[in-house]
């Protein structure tokens, strides 16, 4: 069975305020850094870039789209024939080390449908109705979920790829792949993920992700 990652590099950065899939992170790029523990974990890698875009790195290159959920199928688009299990990851998640790779992989080859880590919440959350004219405030609170059984979705996130394949056919978009193979109706389970595994959609996010580097392995 071949695993191939597909590495999403084709976003705009609107919160970060430019592309931060370029942006340096301990003497590389975001991108750089994603690409290499994909490869390390990985047979091969498809790398999708916003259209106009190259970049000098290894991998198949492919063009992003202008949703995600495009994006992903641009780049399940270039895989080989001989792709059996697809690793979903993106430049967004540059502290996403080899483990998690192993557990997400691992749960898939177990029998999962689709597999992504998962760090349990631990602050309450809040539907907040956003305003934009106080700058006081960032919104108006609406409903309240309490913190426990829930946690936050990190990458990278495996597939079967006949499954994620299918699910792309049945469900045009959603925020990401493992909420379209749970859609289509498969079964998506969760492994432990990391706390230093952050998101990084603003500046701030990347001096986080500058600080962890240390605690990374
Ligand atoms: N049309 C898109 C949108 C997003 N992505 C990728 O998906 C990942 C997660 O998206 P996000 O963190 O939201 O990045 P951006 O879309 O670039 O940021 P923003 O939403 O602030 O514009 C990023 O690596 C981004 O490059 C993509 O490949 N194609
Ligand atoms: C894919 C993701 O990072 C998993 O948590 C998240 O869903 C991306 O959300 P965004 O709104 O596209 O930034």
């Amino acid at each position: 069975m071949s695993v191939w990652g597909v590495v999403l590099a084709g976003g705009g950065g609107t919160r970060f305020g430019g592309l931060k899939q370029f942006a340096r992170l301990g003497g590389q790029s975001l991108l750089e850094r994603v690409v290499s523990v994909a490869l390390a974990s990985c047979d091969g890698v498809v790398v999708v870039l916003p259209a106009g875009h190259d970049w000098n790195g290894p991998g198949i290159r492919a063009t992003g789209g202008s949703t995600r959920a495009e994006s992903v199928r641009a780049g399940l688009a270039a895989l080989p024939g001989d792709a059996s299990i697809v690793c979903i990851t993106d430049a967004a998640h540059p502290l996403a080390g080899s483990v998690l790779y192993e557990r997400v992989i691992g749960a898939v080859r177990a029998g999962a449908d689709a597999a992504l880590p998962g760090l349990p919440l631990t602050d309450a959350v809040k539907r907040v109705q956003m305003v934009n004219d106080e700058p006081h405030l960032l919104g108006v609170a609406g409903a309240t979920t309490p913190a426990g059984g829930h946690v936050s979705a990190q990458m990278p996130m495996a597939f079967s790829l006949p499954v994620l394949l299918r699910a792309h056919r049945e469900i045009a978009d959603a925020v990401e792949d493992s909420a379209m193979v749970g859609a289509a109706g498969g079964r998506v389970v969760v492994v432990p993920g990391e706390p230093t595994n952050v998101h990084v959609t603003t500046p701030d996010e990347l001096v986080v992700a500058q600080a962890l580097l240390p605690l990374t392995h």
